[in-house]
């Protein structure tokens, strides 16, 4: 397919998701079924205009002052690819398969600067309803902070310290996949391979050291608020909200698989995958503790464990990055759902806290009200309970430089702009 081609089909594709609010993905499954003569690389680049086109919807179509699949591409291609009205023009030939010539007010609007003067909200790509709960984490730099969230992400792995030293794991990785992995400085552990737009994604699962353990995905954000847990070899943790296990794996590393990890989380379909991941890991020291009707599985933890872990259900405004359509389909209903969730895993969290023990809180979502203000109201309603602040969080073993993350009163908070990750919160009371 020619350039112009994939862009018509994105255009597609985009009016599909708009129109049906579909997922993405989903979208972009279907269009591949209906056109089966599109190749694997074709299918990849219309799936990276489409994605990019949900990260900046709002800025590429104001851009072109207006709105839908056509506006929207030709903003993107126009300013954020930097091809400017000449390079969307030639582009959108009308010659076959091809889109149709630009509208007059697309071409007017694209050779306008058009976006210095737009709201934060729409240079920054949020939903309006958003702008006092992230201007009150972010005040000016709200629009520059989430701009970053309107930028691809890369894809980040975690070496398995239990199966080898990260830099030879690296060299490995490197030699199976012909591109060598970036070492970002702030986790030992962590290797990365950037997002260069027209460069695919390595297929890292298909590598021996994926099958073999050596490597798991996971965003450093992740990486990192598994290793401000500060889980050391030898203790005894909860892991209450363990879903696939993602951050029970980067535990059970820095417990170098001592001591003694159980892994909950109420769904247990969500928790199935991780049977297979600890095998493959390497892992010794987790118990599963697999939810059944009617039976408390975590009573005999009771007043037991150093660490309890919550890394709550969330709004995941944090992964707007990777998930951009779920950027403009969040609701305030569901920000209200998630909100009574967190408070009611947290409430249940501290029976398990022995005197001394620490409750760490870790959410993929940059919203105070998710974040601090949880940990203020449970904080207020347990006097047991002390809450600490960025400072004592950042000075435990392999925490990322102070100047990387945003101090908060109740924790802190990581984003693509300062941590080069996704947006993550991390907090911690100590039971006194
Ligand atoms: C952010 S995800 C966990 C991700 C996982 N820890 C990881 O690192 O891969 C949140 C999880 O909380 C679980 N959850 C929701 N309500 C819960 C509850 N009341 N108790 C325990 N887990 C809960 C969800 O099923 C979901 O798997």
């Amino acid at each position: 397919m020619t350039p112009a081609a994939r862009i018509a089909a994105a255009i597609e594709v985009f009016d599909d998701i708009e129109a049906r609010r579909r997922p993405a993905a989903d979208a972009l499954k279907d269009w591949g079924l209906a056109h089966r003569f599109a190749g694997s690389k074709d299918r990849r680049a219309i799936g990276d205009l489409v994605y990019d086109a949900l990260r900046r919807k709002r800025s590429a179509a104001h851009a072109a002052g207006g709105e839908g699949g056509r506006a929207t591409l030709a903003g993107l291609i126009a300013v954020h690819h930097g091809l400017g009205l000449a390079g969307v023009e030639a582009l959108f030939s009308g010659e076959r398969f091809a889109p149709a010539p630009l509208e007059a007010e697309i071409r007017a609007a694209l050779g306008e600067d058009r976006l210095a003067a737009a709201p934060a909200a729409v240079r920054g790509d949020y939903p309006d309803w958003l702008e006092a709960d992230l201007a009150a984490v972010f005040g000016d730099g709200t629009a520059a902070e989430m701009a970053a969230f309107a930028q691809a992400a890369p894809l980040d792995l975690r070496a398995n310290t239990l199966k080898g030293e990260a830099d030879a794991i690296a060299a490995r990785l490197a030699e199976e996949l012909g591109r060598a992995p970036e070492r970002p400085e702030l986790a030992a552990a962590a290797l990365r391979y950037g997002a260069e737009r027209g460069t695919p994604e390595p297929h890292v699962v298909s590598t021996e050291s994926y099958l073999k353990g050596l490597v798991e995905i996971q965003d450093l954000g992740s990486q990192l608020a598994a290793v401000l847990a500060g889980a050391r070899p030898g203790e005894q943790v909860l892991d209450l909200c363990a879903g696939g296990g993602g951050k029970t794996l980067a535990l059970a590393a820095a417990m170098d698989n001592r001591g003694q990890i159980y892994a909950h989380d109420s769904d247990r379909r969500r928790l199935a995958p991780i049977h297979d991941r600890l095998a493959r890991a390497g892992v010794r020291n987790v118990q599963i503790r697999t939810p059944r009707p009617g039976a408390d599985v975590l009573a005999d933890l009771e007043g037991a464990m150093d660490l309890v872990l919550v890394d709550a259900p969330c709004t995941g405004t944090g992964t707007w990055r990777r998930n951009p359509d779920a950027k403009w389909r969040l609701r305030p209903g569901s920000l209200a759902e998630r909100l009574k969730e967190q408070a009611a895993i947290l409430d249940g969290a501290v029976r398990f806290l022995k005197p001394g023990g620490r409750l760490v809180y870790v959410t993929c979502s940059v919203l105070e009200a998710e974040n601090g203000a949880q940990l203020r109201r449970l904080a207020a309603a347990r006097p047991e309970l002390a809450l600490d602040d960025g400072a004592a969080l950042l000075a435990g073993d392999g925490a990322p430089p102070a100047d990387r993350v945003l101090p908060r009163p109740e924790g802190l908070l990581m984003t693509p702009r300062r941590t080069g990750t996704d947006g993550f919160f991390v907090g911690r009371l100590t039971r006194r």
